[in-house]
């Protein structure tokens, strides 16, 4: 049921404010991953809890592992060996739909997989080739997408396998993240465009060699995780700087200043990107212990950006790029086709319908800023563009944004947290 559509809170002045985020999706749900079958039981620290994290912390107490909540904000994973005959709602979660399968290979029994109607058109096919190639049955019913069945027999053989990842990263993620407990550990080798996101298998890397993994990734598009046990965690949760995304275009839009405290000095998360963006948009950006902090100067410009790398920031630097005082060219963010939602189409396509020149290409957008009027939002269950649609309804007063709920994916105290950057009640804004 799509949620009651929400009125975005034009500015009023200038935003001066500090934000609390939570904590990274892309390293809780890496972290629980690991956790799963890490030597003991492992400790995370302020994870995200969000959709997506609820429904990797479910799909992991289904195969049995526990993952119980402490002190109110941490969760305590104990590894068990792993049960199939499951079903695993994957939502519309990319993480779960990825890096799920590879570790329900070592269940014994059937793991049935399945998400939102449109999970079932995001890629899969050539990590679902890739765990048939490594000794794993799978049934996908030859569609290549969800649903789709992993029959699991208590081990998985490993070993080498070449595989397309150039419409995600998360099939390379997915594979080391377990290949350390397969037999004979395993070597990827990818053929194909260029992979996307390389921060987020940076992350990958990183996050396993903490974890005591043996891992090499000195040859270009290869990577090889010997077998071996993994330590058990005791990690804090970086805040997600994607999500941070929206809050720091704000200081842009209504010429002020936004901190996020606990920006990470050194990290891995593609969001950390955005400091390089807003600079060059014209913004200052200053990283010191307090936090991140940037403020406005004079206006902001339009950029030239290849967002291969941190394609999750697209529909909010769109945003801000419909908003600039030049025209914007975002490229190299083909695969973002495949995400929550066709995201370029959807760009294009809302960004038009409130006045802005947009032209859709085959691997982003051309956005040239003209005086915006209100309509309403379409979000297409897409966290990132209700995010967009906030930052567009700061400069467009009466821009309503449908199913805000949807932001919950990764951020379900958004609506809350963008009222109080403005000093408004969210509560109030809603409409039934
Ligand atoms: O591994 C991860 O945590 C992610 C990898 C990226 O996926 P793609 O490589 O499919 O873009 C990113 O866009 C997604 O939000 C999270
Ligand atoms: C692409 C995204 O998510 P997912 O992990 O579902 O791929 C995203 O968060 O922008």
């Amino acid at each position: 049921m799509p949620s009651p559509e929400w009125t975005a809170p034009a500015a009023d002045g200038p935003v001066d404010a500090a934000v609390d985020l939570p904590g990274s999706k892309s390293l809780t749900n890496r972290f629980l991953v690991l956790a799963a079958r890490g030597g003991g039981v492992s400790r995370l620290r302020s994870p995200l809890r969000s959709r997506d994290t609820l429904l990797m912390a479910g799909a992991l107490r289904a195969l049995g592992t526990g993952v119980e909540d402490v002190d109110g904000e941490d969760w305590l994973v104990t590894p068990a060996d792993m049960v199939g005959d499951v079903d695993i709602d994957c939502g519309l979660a990319g993480t779960v739909m990825r890096f799920v399968p590879p570790l329900a290979a070592m269940a014994r029994g059937s793991v049935r997989f399945d998400g939102d109607p449109h999970a079932r058109t995001r890629p899969m096919g050539p990590a679902l080739e890739a765990l048939r190639t490594l000794g794993v049955a799978v049934d996908d019913g030859g569609r290549g997408v969800l649903p789709f069945t992993v029959a699991g027999v208590g081990s998985v053989r490993g070993g080498e396998v070449t595989l397309d990842a150039s419409a995600s990263s998360q099939f390379v993620s997915a594979l080391l993240l377990s290949g350390a407990h397969y037999d004979e550990g395993v070597t990827i080798r990818h053929r194909g465009g260029p992979v996307p996101s390389q921060p987020h298998i940076d992350m990958t890397v990183e996050a396993l060699r903490d974890a005591g993994a043996d891992l090499d990734d000195s040859v270009p598009d290869t990577w090889r995780v010997e077998p071996g046990p993994l330590n058990p965690l005791d990690v804090q949760v970086e805040p997600d700087l994607s999500n941070a995304a929206p809050f720091l275009a704000a200081a842009l839009v209504t010429g002020g200043r936004v901190r996020i405290p606990g920006w990470p000095q050194h990290t891995t998360q593609a969001g950390d990107e955005i400091r390089d963006i807003l600079d060059e948009m014209g913004a200052e950006v200053r990283l010191a212990r307090d936090g991140l902090t940037v403020s406005a100067v004079d206006g902001f410009s339009g950029v030239d950006l290849d967002l291969h790398d941190a394609s999750e920031l697209t529909p909010v630097i769109a945003a801000l790029a419909a908003l600039a005082d030049g025209p914007s060219r975002i490229r190299g963010v083909a695969h973002i086709r495949g995400h929550e939602t066709d995201r370029i189409a959807a760009l294009a396509r809302e960004l038009g319908a409130l006045g802005a020149r947009v032209t859709e290409t085959e691997d982003g957008l051309h956005i040239t800023p003209r005086p915006l009027s209100p309509a309403t939002f379409h979000t297409y269950g897409d966290h990132r563009m209700v995010m967009a649609g906030a930052v567009l309804g700061l400069a467009v007063p009466g821009l309503v944004v449908e199913d805000p709920d949807t932001v919950a994916k990764t951020l379900p105290t958004f609506v809350e947290l963008w009222s109080g950057l403005l000093g408004h009640d969210g509560a109030r804004e809603r409409t039934a």
